[in-house]
């Protein structure tokens, strides 16, 4: 099959042609599929204030991260100090290089990825997946940033580049105080992440999920736990994210300005599981096309990730729950498979 059949039967490509009905490769199996009578609505996930820890309600603010880390895994961050300006104008330009034509994508297309190269991909990973999902995807390294790694990304639209640019430049100032707060709320020196984290990684990916004939058979992401330390995502105004709690969806809701934060696997292993990555997914719908812009970071590919020591001493049996890795490897593996074949942190789990 040639890089174009595969654009043919992208979700894009599809969405364009009127497709009617989803194509068998797009079904999910039953209990796979969106559950909308069972979708928790009324509660939602943590809001985090992050101009709360200058001042006065910094403990009260310090727990509330460590809450949130440990029940849910995932959060709002408002009153970030990320300029919306910048906000504004990356959803733009993102949106602008999907409405590209296919030849100028397909120029960046890939089947599969590792994170290291910028790559325009389809579903999840193309010829593998079990289950194909309903969205086409921009993702590029972000960190070193460097002009070689710049000269990779899209050079279309015009101002692509110099947005991506400030945006990355935002995101990594943004983790890296997150970074130090999560340390912190772990009773870790300040330190303890960054350092952890070595050269640190930094990736963005912009999904794109086009209006769906069939919204109730498919998802726009499989659940699935992201493997990076954590992540910064930024939603437009359609919603779409799911979360996994207690053994049920839930949908989250989207704050304007507000980034959703989410613990990665990474994470769970350093705070040995007292920080959880938990499972979420995209769904999709019928009418609006839905943009989320997700920034993963975490350590360097040659990082060695294991729990910190000073936590497992802490616990009464005084032993790691989960074993030690290479980044490098953790990555090949995660990507290696389809998002369908579920988690693969449950292979570095020490089996009790
Ligand atoms: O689109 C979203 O809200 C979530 C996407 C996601 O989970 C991912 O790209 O890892
Ligand atoms: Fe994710």
């Amino acid at each position: 099959m040639n890089d174009f059949d595969f654009y043919a039967q992208g979700a894009q490509a599809l969405c364009d042609r009127g497709v009617k009905e989803l194509p068998h490769a797009y079904i999910q199996p039953e209990h796979e599929r969106p559950s909308p009578a069972s979708l928790v609505r009324g509660k939602h996930m943590p809001v985090i204030d992050l101009s709360r820890f200058h001042g006065d309600g910094r403990d009260q603010a310090m727990e509330e991260l460590r809450f949130a880390c440990e029940s849910w895994g995932f959060f709002h961050l408002i009153n970030h100090g990320f300029p919306e300006s910048c906000m504004k104008a990356m959803l733009e330009v993102g949106r602008q290089f999907f409405e590209l034509p296919a030849e100028v994508k397909m120029q960046f297309f890939q089947k599969k990825g590792t994170g290291r190269r910028t790559r325009y991909g389809l579903s999840f990973n193309t010829e593998d997946n079990r289950v194909s999902d309903w969205r086409d995807f921009l993702s590029q390294p972000c960190h070193p940033l460097s002009d070689e790694i710049i000269s990779t990304w899209p050079h279309v639209p015009v101002h692509y580049r110099e947005i991506a640019k400030e945006y990355a430049k935002n995101v990594r100032a943004l983790a890296l105080r997150l970074l130090a707060l999560l340390s912190e709320s772990l009773g870790l020196r300040e330190s303890f992440l960054d350092e952890a984290f070595k050269g640190h990684h930094q990736l963005m990916v912009i999904n794109h999920y086009p209006p769906c004939p069939q919204p109730d058979l498919t998802l726009g992401v499989t659940g699935h736990t992201d493997p990076y330390g954590f992540t910064i995502v930024q939603h437009d105004d359609v919603p779409g994210l799911e979360v996994m709690k207690d053994g049920s969806w839930y949908a989250v809701k989207s704050i304007p300005n507000a980034f959703v934060i989410n613990i990665g696997d990474q994470m769970e292993i350093l705070s040995n599981g007292r920080y959880k990555s938990i499972e979420h997914r995209a769904v999709v719908n019928s009418e609006k096309t839905r943009f989320s812009i997700v920034s993963f970071y975490g350590p360097s590919h040659d990082a060695i990730i294991a729990p910190a020591g000073e936590l497992i001493r802490q616990k009464p049996d005084q032993s790691a729950d989960y074993g030690e890795i290479l980044f490098e490897d953790y990555l090949r593996e995660f990507f290696s498979r389809g998002l369908d074949s579920k988690f693969y942190i449950n292979s570095v789990k020490i089996e009790k």
